[in-house]
């Protein structure tokens, strides 16, 4: 997909009227983005309007967003872009919509755990999926709002809720972690990054993640040591941005990027297209945890297929043992906020 985007960025900036793709053959889309103007919205935003997949953008905020969707709509491509703001427009954003992405919420800064943001965080995912529950059933969840590990449980549970849950519909973007363990991946190994492969399971926290180094491709002699510092400058990406950027957030443009890819493979699924892999955290029975990322064949209906693991080394292993208990209790935490509230 990185390909395709990069593609269709380059053939939407052409300085030119000709149409580079056939709208006729594509599939009329709402994609609606739930916190459109914030560091990670705006960019995404952008990414999203350049995306030929999609004919209708909805760019929703608490605030912000007439000026953002202002600025985003004057871009010349396929989509109509339109702001929504504040509670009373919500269900309007939200309406119709075949794919949700949600970056709604407090960023980290430094010293804090993902988890910090839990109380803040698990109050706006609920109010936001309650809305989707009513106004969209039917759709495509993106969950970008950290905690991940527990955003994605409060879902299923508000969706439980409402009677309307669709478990092949849910999804945690854990995208940004393929898309580091690629970059430093082949960095390490000196390989070029544009045939990169590695699945990242787990969750999206810290040990939690858990980059497959033992089955990146293109293959590369890398010592153990160098495959452990590999892990860990993967499970601590979120934390290098944030230390980066010294209080004023986390990453915005590589999530971004990231969210747009596992938006643009969510479409394409939906659209018919054969064999999209991607990583992503969701209800899962791979292990005996009820929700785990790993890789999912997505489909017209969302998650077509969970993937198997694949073979483990013994470092893998062991990581995958020890990542179990903080995933699974950040799991309970949400599931019990979810029913608590
Ligand atoms: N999944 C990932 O890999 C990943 C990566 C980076 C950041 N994140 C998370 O994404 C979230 C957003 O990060 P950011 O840097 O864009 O933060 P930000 O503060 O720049 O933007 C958040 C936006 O959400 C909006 N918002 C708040 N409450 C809302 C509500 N009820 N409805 C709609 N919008 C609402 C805010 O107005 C703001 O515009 C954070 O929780 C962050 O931790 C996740
Ligand atoms: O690290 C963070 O807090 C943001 C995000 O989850 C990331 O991985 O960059």
């Amino acid at each position: 997909m990185r390909s395709s985007l990069l593609r269709s960025v380059k053939t939407l900036a052409r300085p030119t009227t000709a149409r580079a793709y056939s709208v006729d053959s594509v599939p009329s889309r709402k994609v609606t983005v739930l916190g459109a103007a914030g560091g990670i919205g705006q960019p995404l935003s952008l990414l999203m309007k350049l995306n030929p997949l999609v004919s209708q953008l909805a760019l929703y905020d608490i605030g912000g967003t007439p000026g953002v969707a202002a600025d985003v709509s004057h871009i010349n491509s396929r989509s109509e872009v339109a702001g929504y703001m504040g509670d009373d427009q919500l269900g309007q954003a939200l309406e119709g919509s075949d794919v949700v992405i949600i970056p709604a919420g407090v960023p980290r800064k430094p010293g804090m755990t993902r988890d910090d943001l839990f109380n803040i965080n698990a109050g706006i995912v609920k109010s936001l999926c309650t809305a989707i529950a009513k106004y969209c059933p039917h759709a495509i969840v993106n969950m970008i709002s950290n905690p991940v590990n527990s955003t994605v449980p409060i879902a299923a549970e508000v969706f439980k809720k409402a009677g309307i849950y669709d478990e092949k519909k849910l999804f945690g973007v854990t995208t940004l972690d393929v898309v580091r363990a690629k970059t430093f991946y082949a960095g390490k190994a000196n390989v070029n990054v544009a045939e990169v492969n590695v699945p990242v399971v787990g969750g999206h926290a810290g040990v939690t993640i858990l980059p497959l180094f033992s089955q990146a491709t293109p293959k590369a002699n890398l010592s153990q040591d160098d495959i452990q510092a590999l892990t860990k400058r993967t499970q601590d990406g979120g934390t290098e941005v944030v230390e980066a950027k010294a209080g004023k957030g986390s990453a915005t443009l590589s999530m971004a990027y990231a969210g747009a890819i596992f938006a643009d493979a969510c479409l394409k699924g939906l659209n018919g297209v054969p064999d999209v892999v991607e990583c992503s955290y969701v209800q899962s029975t791979i292990t005996e945890l009820p929700f785990f990322a790993s890789k999912v064949r997505l489909g017209k209906n969302g998650v077509e297929e969970v993937l198997g693991l694949g073979p483990l080394s013994d470092y893998e292993k062991e990581g995958l043992e020890k990542l179990k208990p903080e995933l699974k209790s950040s799991i309970e935490k949400g599931i019990e906020f979810a029913k608590k509230n």
